[in-house]
């Protein structure tokens, strides 16, 4: 195979000795002697190497492919046999894609480097046959050319690498973020996500600047290589043309160097720079995982969350006996208890989505003391989202005042005291440790993970998994399952008041009571349901009842006997025998 392709690659090389050298003898035997149609029959030799040399040029292309096609099967077998064996079809996947660019960097490489050994090697042979002292002007340039270049490839694919690393990096954070924008804001991880995505474009631009620097000696290669002979062949056009070198050979030497070398020199230097560290990059990632395969996606970096005092002396709700069973997990920040705002106020709040739309809200007042449990319900579109989004700071109220533990929202001292778990639950790929710390601003003890799991209701898909530290690919997952991933971070999270609107959907009822729970009894923490059962607000102590603008606020039983709104809600729903 190697035998046919530098066969054909010679017959290729052909076309590059005649169009110097015929050019040479068109001018020196046929146009400047007189004999135009020497010339013109020397001209046409070299137009016959032209179409001699296309056509080896496609013979070559074929034996690059009988070259390159077996080493891609050959990655493509080893590739997936390792997905089987690991049953990661998303890796495979993956890989199989760094396995075509594997193949086309090598084919390109092959390609290059061939065609720059035929060429050069025509052209040299060219020049000798002309007249060899243009081999002296001609070769120490080209050859100091080779050896620059050469010495910058191993450090050039360093910075190459190190800057596709970076940019890998990059493009995670950024979609990561850019998937969880929604829940980044509602969780008050902006500052955090901002910092992390900041150190990657920091990377990536150290990274460019490094490999910007490398290609200035590659530059000067090319210069050195391809332009320095022309520079010097005309310098020496005297003394040539006075150690008996023709006037023809002289243009024919340009032709060589101009036509010739330089395009392969720079086709050369481009394709090994390029290809050269891609292929070795891709080589290496298809042996083993890199380490920007293995590295988290975002490094954790200590956050500065503000803690609270809170735990006023406001009672706890009844359901908290039912969960003492239950392992706790403490909410990691310290609070101190007496004299605080309550966990959630609002006061003469309204708010309209438009200058002419009807309000959401109009004139609402609302305390939820530290500590309490309130369930929102209402018929769909009513506003309790529009009143989640308030609260979170993600909507800003047309009148009145919204406090989480006494700092106005939004505003960022608030956004660190509250969590949002919407509906649509965000899962970051990476560990589970990382999806569940990721709000906390140290790492998480591994036991202390296991145990918000396990109280959470997300125990058993953690072992499922196979542990804190197994890889979750959040398409794989159902949406409950996401769901509890997401509440699980959220219990973890330092913020004193978590707010769940409908968090809980996809979640079976049973489930649902048991995330419910672990967040009521959450030491210290404060819990707001938008409800998306009526056991949820059977579990609460306090339930708000929006219907329009008006709304209504009691317990359950108090409604029972005095809302009708919430009577028609409540028979809409599947009332629980008892109390759960
Ligand atoms: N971005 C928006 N722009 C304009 N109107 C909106 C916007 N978001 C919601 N609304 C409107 O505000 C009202 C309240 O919507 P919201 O989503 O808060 O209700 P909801 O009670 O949470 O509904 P559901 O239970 O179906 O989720 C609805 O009439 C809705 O159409």
């Amino acid at each position: 195979m190697l035998v046919r392709l530098g066969c054909w690659s010679a017959l290729e090389a052909g076309q590059t000795f005649l169009l110097g050298y015929g050019l040479a003898r068109a001018l020196d035997a046929g146009f400047l002697a007189g004999d135009a149609r020497t010339g013109l029959l020397w001209l046409a030799a070299a137009g016959l190497g032209v179409a001699v040399g296309a056509y080896g040029t496609g013979r070559v292309y074929r034996a690059v492919a009988d070259l390159v096609e077996p080493v891609r099967d050959r990655l493509v077998e080893t590739v997936v046999a390792r997905g089987v064996r690991e049953a990661d079809d998303s890796a495979v996947s993956g890989l199989t894609q760094q396995v075509e660019i594997a193949r086309d960097a090598l084919a390109g490489l092959v390609m290059v480097s061939r065609s720059f050994v035929f060429t050069a090697a025509g052209a040299l042979v060219g020049l000798f046959s002309l007249a060899p002292p243009l081999l002296l002007v001609v070769g120490p340039p080209l050859l100091a050319g080779v050896a620059l270049f050469a010495a910058t490839l191993r450090p050039l694919a360093r910075r190459q690498e190190a800057f596709l690393v970076a940019d890998e990096a990059l493009a995670r954070e950024w979609g990561a973020i850019g998937q969880g924008l929604r829940d980044i804001t509602a969780t008050g991880a902006e500052e955090r996500a901002a910092r992390d995505l900041g150190t990657r474009v920091d990377g990536e631009l150290a990274a460019a600047r490094a490999l910007a620097r490398w290609t200035v000696p590659r530059t000067a290669a090319l210069a050195v290589g391809g332009q320095l002979p022309v520079v010097l062949l005309l310098v020496a056009a005297p003394w040539l043309l006075a150690r008996g070198v023709t006037p023809g050979a002289l243009v024919g030497a340009l032709a060589y160097v101009t036509q010739s070398l330089l395009p392969a020199l720079q086709n050369l230097i481009h394709g090994l720079g390029a290809g050269g560290s891609r292929l070795t990059v891709v080589l290496r990632r298809l042996r083993a995982r890199t380490p920007a395969d293995t590295e988290p996606t975002a490094t954790p970096t200590p956050a500065s969350i503000p803690t609270t005092a809170t735990s006023e002396a406001l009672s706890r709700h009844d359901a908290d006996a039912d969960v003492d069973a239950a392992p706790r997990t403490p909410v990691p920040a310290a609070r101190t208890p007496r004299k605080t705002p309550p966990a959630l106020s609002l006061s003469d709040v309204s708010f309209a989505y438009g200058p002419a739309s009807t309000p959401v809200l109009d004139g609402l007042d609302l305390t939820v003391p530290d500590g309490g449990h309130l369930v929102v319900v209402g018929a769909s579109g009513i506003g309790k989202s529009t009143l989640t989004a308030l609260v979170a700071g993600l909507l800003r109220p047309g009148r009145g005042a919204i406090r989480v533990c006494g700092h106005p929202v939004p505003g960022a001292d608030a956004a660190a005291l509250r969590v949002l778990i919407p509906q649509e639950a965000y899962v970051h790929s990476g560990t589970l440790a990382e999806n569940l710390g990721r709000l906390r601003p140290d790492p998480v003890p591994e036991r202390e993970l296991c145990a918000a799991a396990e109280t959470v209701g997300l125990g058993p898909l953690l072992a499922d998994l196979g542990g804190p530290r197994a890889r979750v690919d959040p398409a794989a997952l159902s949406a409950g399952q996401r769901q509890l991933i997401a509440l699980t971070r959220a219990y973890l999270s330092p913020a004193p008041l978590a707010l769940l609107d409908e968090a809980t959907c996809h979640l079976d009822p049973e489930a649902e009571a048991r995330a419910e729970r672990a967040f009521a009894a959450r030491p210290g923490g404060t819990l707001v349901v938008v409800a998306h059962r009526i056991s949820s607000a059977c579990r609460a102590d306090r339930v708000l009842v929006m219907d329009g603008p008006r709304t209504a606020y009691g317990t359950h039983e108090e409604l029972l006997r005095s809302s009708e709104p919430y009577q028609e809600l409540v028979g809409g729903w599947t009332v629980p025998a008892e109390r759960r």
